[in-house]
């Protein structure tokens, strides 16, 4: 069986890891690299190209769709919501690190940053988040994998940097920074989360659904669902974190929408069952829509669209 993959560090990490993991289920794979449009307009923040993220992924549905592939692993947070019938999401592997992660130049804490320090983040919602947090420190758009997110960290062009935790964990480097809490850098949905994609009804698919792990799967439907009546097409800055207690008996779920400059925000924080959750989750939906989050939504969508075009359906940068 054939996986394919972006050929990005973080994406073949991602990628070299399932192909074991199916190995130890006794299952061959080879890995082919695809390179997708995103990948090649490296220059523009990533708001700026079609179609967004979510590019990446259909790229590779296409390929797939084409029987050039059998397997495609992606970051679950860059998959649009809406997906091809034919194309299943065989496994979510159970959830890494879910949280962002700041690092410093010189290993300043978030709360010790002198006045005007110069933070990197191409996403919309980690701009927000930080603009609201600490009002007094300069955002600045940083493009690029995670190794050259690094370099420009390193070359002293940021004084910090915002990542995803994940990323650095699967790529195996060591490197000091500080997590940041939920309760103010609420996550993008099914961020840590690592989702395999087959066709319907192939080997590949029943090959890959015994990686499925049941929490993580429940856990990010459910962050999909708290934003789903959000409208603004997703672009927008909005996190969403549901996590499931360790008696599995209820799910801790946060959601935020926020406005671009993070002026203005509305969150959500409560402790729902396990049993019904998804129908729970859909009223906590309505409650962030009531108390403002779709305005905010539309709002930013509405800023967005004035400075690029194109970009739809996904949900951080
Ligand atoms: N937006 C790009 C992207 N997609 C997934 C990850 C990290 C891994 C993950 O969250 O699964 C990253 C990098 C980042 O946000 O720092």
């Amino acid at each position: 069986m054939i996986i394919g993959t972006r050929g990005s560090q973080l994406a073949l990490a991602q990628t070299r890891n399932v192909a074991n993991l199916l190995k130890e289920q006794g299952v061959e794979t080879s890995i082919k690299i695809i390179k997708t449009s995103g990948d090649r307009f490296t220059d523009r923040p990533l708001h700026a190209v079609s179609g967004g993220v979510g590019a990446f992924v259909r790229e590779l549905d296409d390929v797939m769709l084409a029987g050039e592939i059998d397997i495609a692993v992606h970051s679950m947070k860059d998959m649009p919501t809406i997906r091809p019938q034919t194309l299943p999401t065989a496994a979510v592997l159970k959830r890494d690190t879910p949280f962002d992660v700041l690092i410093t130049y010189d290993g300043t804490p978030l709360d010790e940053l002198p006045e005007q320090s110069i933070i990197g983040t191409s996403s919309l919602r980690r701009t927000a988040q930080i603009k609201r947090y600490r009002p007094d420190l300069i955002t600045q758009d940083l493009r690029g994998n995670i190794d050259t997110r690094l370099r420009k960290l390193k070359e002293g062009q940021y004084d910090g940097i915002l990542l995803a935790k994940a990323g650095l964990e699967r790529m195996g480097w060591e490197i000091e920074g500080e997590i940041l809490s939920p309760d103010f850098f609420c996550p993008s949905p099914n961020q840590g989360t690592v989702a395999i994609v087959t066709r319907a009804g192939t080997e590949a698919e029943a090959a890959v659904s015994m990686l499925d792990h049941t929490e993580s799967r429940i856990a990010t439907e459910i962050e999909r669902i708290l934003i789903s009546e959000l409208g603004g097409g997703c672009t927008t800055p909005v996190g969403s974190y549901a996590e499931i207690t360790p008696d599995k008996t209820e799910i801790h779920v946060r959601a935020e929408v926020l406005s671009l400059d993070g002026g203005e925000a509305v969150r959500i924080d409560e402790f729902i069952p396990m049993r019904g959750g998804i129908e729970k989750a859909r009223e906590l939906g309505h409650r962030l829509v009531e108390m403002g989050g779709r305005r905010l939504a539309e709002e930013a969508l509405l800023q967005i669209s004035r400075n690029a075009s194109g970009s739809e359906n996904s949900y951080d940068y």
